[in-house]
């Protein structure tokens, strides 16, 4: 094992030496120091995700039976069967094999395990220099310890949704539906708590400057903490909000290393109260919005990051009046606890069956602004493909589009934020606008906490704060950052 260890370390290096930094240590004590989470979270976190299914598999034996009769169970095994082969191939490093289904993201997803490290527009960067040089690939054949870590993660997932996606009768099975469904659940407390706070302040106006300032950083902060209730960092196990996240947020707020929530609420404002002038910002190489008439949320996990993030998303509709706010989802299930089209509805059934009565009227009141259009929910392929979002113009040049008409683009969590970022080893002092390599469909934001070892945008000094309060610092999901790339002032 620890031969292929090193080979996949080797791989890694291969395609990112030019600018992986030498720091003199060797890889166990680059994971160590949190730096190479790569190889654990494959090696270690994905087999226990996958097991996990198995058992839930097992244990929804009498359902698909009722549900199905025995043909049903005989797909049901099936689907354990290939399941314990993923996880079988993974631990022994076997070649990815191409997606056999029509679906409309096949051709793509094989290009991609084809051609794994071919990136066709390579990093152009002036400061620091070593991104300039291209990337090409090492190996002509994808396996799980050679690939990016990227694409071998995605591949797992998008793997799993074959399997239903070729049988019959569990063509919709998600196989992290219950434990998605337990988070929402387990979190009751907390998002009751939210939401008797968000309905008792949500009737200020902007004109009442300190009231409406005030709720909008209590509400953005929350949905970056939101953001630590992922169950693919804590491989399936619990891991909800189960306290007042608003009790907290003085706490929480000292642990987001770069912090532009006054810079994104001072935008919003100019452009509410037609104040924004476009001026001739050398680095805003997009069209920048005059008008509040869109905001899109690409969305991360559900349960209660979904929740804060809807609560956000309220502010918007109430306090800014935007007209419209699209919710971008995930059309399989994802990194195990991604809100997919059920999660979004089921949530809101949940709220409606939950015995509270702020939940009850929350969820009316968003069916209503979903009735109405004013809140959208929508999918696309590229969200599951194992692209960075560099490429999204080129891939998906109809989403790029939807979203250059937006107002605020807000990426949540973890995984968007090492897609925009293109998921390098930056050194973390590096310029957030300069690791972009062209993606600038509008004004955008990230909101997340730290689970992987890619960051920039952030100081020395404060790195080296995160450092000495804990080794793990980029991995354990305590950070967090809000960054921005914003036309005005
Ligand atoms: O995107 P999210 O939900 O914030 O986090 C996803 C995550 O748990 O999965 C990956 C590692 O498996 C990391 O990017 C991150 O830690
Ligand atoms: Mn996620």
């Amino acid at each position: 094992m620890f031969a292929a260890h090193l080979e996949f370390f080797a791989a890694h290096q291969c395609a990112e030496a030019h600018w992986l930094p030498d720091t003199g240590l060797d890889i166990l004590e680059r994971i160590e120091i949190g730096r190479d989470f790569a190889y654990p979270s494959i090696k270690d976190r994905l087999p226990v995700i996958l097991t996990k299914i198995v058992d839930v598999l097992y244990r929804d034996k009498c359902f698909v039976r009722g549900q199905f009769g025995e043909a049903g169970i005989e797909e049901l095994k099936d689907f354990i069967g290939k399941i314990s082969r993923l996880r079988s191939e993974l631990q022994t490093d076997k070649p990815f094999t191409l997606l056999e289904e029509d679906c409309p993201d096949t051709e793509a997803w094989n290009q991609r395990i084809q051609i794994p490290n071919l990136v066709e527009n390579p990093i152009e960067c002036t400061d620091p220099s070593p991104l300039s040089v291209p990337l090409t690939s090492p190996t002509p054949q994808a396996s799980w310890f050679t690939s990016s870590w990227l694409l071998a993660e995605c591949y797992c997932y998008r793997k799993i949704a074959s399997i239903s996606l070729t049988s019959n009768y569990l063509r919709n099975l998600d196989p992290f539906k219950g434990q998605k469904q337990l988070a929402l659940i387990e979190s009751l407390d907390a998002i009751v708590s939210l939401s008797s706070f968000l309905l008792s302040n949500i009737n200020c106006t902007l004109n009442d400057s300190t009231t409406s300032e005030a709720l909008f950083k209590s509400l953005l902060y929350t949905s970056v903490w939101g953001n630590k209730c992922d169950l693919s960092i804590s491989s399936g196990e619990a891991n909800n909000q189960l306290s007042n996240v608003l009790m907290q947020l003085d706490l929480l707020k000292s642990y987001v290393l770069q912090d532009d929530v006054q810079k994104i609420f001072d935008y919003l404002v100019l452009l509410k109260t037609n104040n924004a002038v476009v001026n001739n910002n050398p680095h805003i190489s997009y069209m920048p919005k005059t008008d509040m008439n869109r905001i899109d949320f690409v969305l991360d996990n559900a349960g209660f990051e979904l929740f804060s993030d809807l609560c956000l998303a309220e502010y918007f509709s109430a306090i800014f009046g935007v007209q419209k706010i699209y919710f971008h989802a995930k059309i399989i299930p994802w990194f195990v606890s991604d809100v997919t089209n059920d999660d979004w509805y089921w949530s809101f059934e949940w709220m409606k069956q939950s015995g509270s009565a702020e939940l009850l009227k929350l969820a009316n009141l968003w069916e209503a602004r979903i009735e109405a259009g004013q809140w959208i929910f929508t999918t696309h392929h590229f969200w599951t493909l194992p692209d960075t979002f560099d490429l999204m113009n080129s891939v998906a040049p109809d989403l790029y589009q939807q979203l250059s008409e937006s107002t605020l683009v807000i990426f949540k969590g973890d995984l968007n934020y090492r897609k925009v970022t293109g998921d390098r080893k930056w050194d973390p002092t590096v310029c957030f606008g300069k690791v972009l390599n062209g993606f600038h469909p509008s004004s955008f934001c990230c909101l997340r906490t730290l689970k992987s070892d890619t960051l920039v945008g952030v100081t020395h000094e404060a790195v080296q704060r995160a450092k000495e309060e804990r080794a793990d610092w980029m991995i354990s999901g305590q950070f967090a950052v809000v960054q921005s790339i914003l036309p005005y002032p």
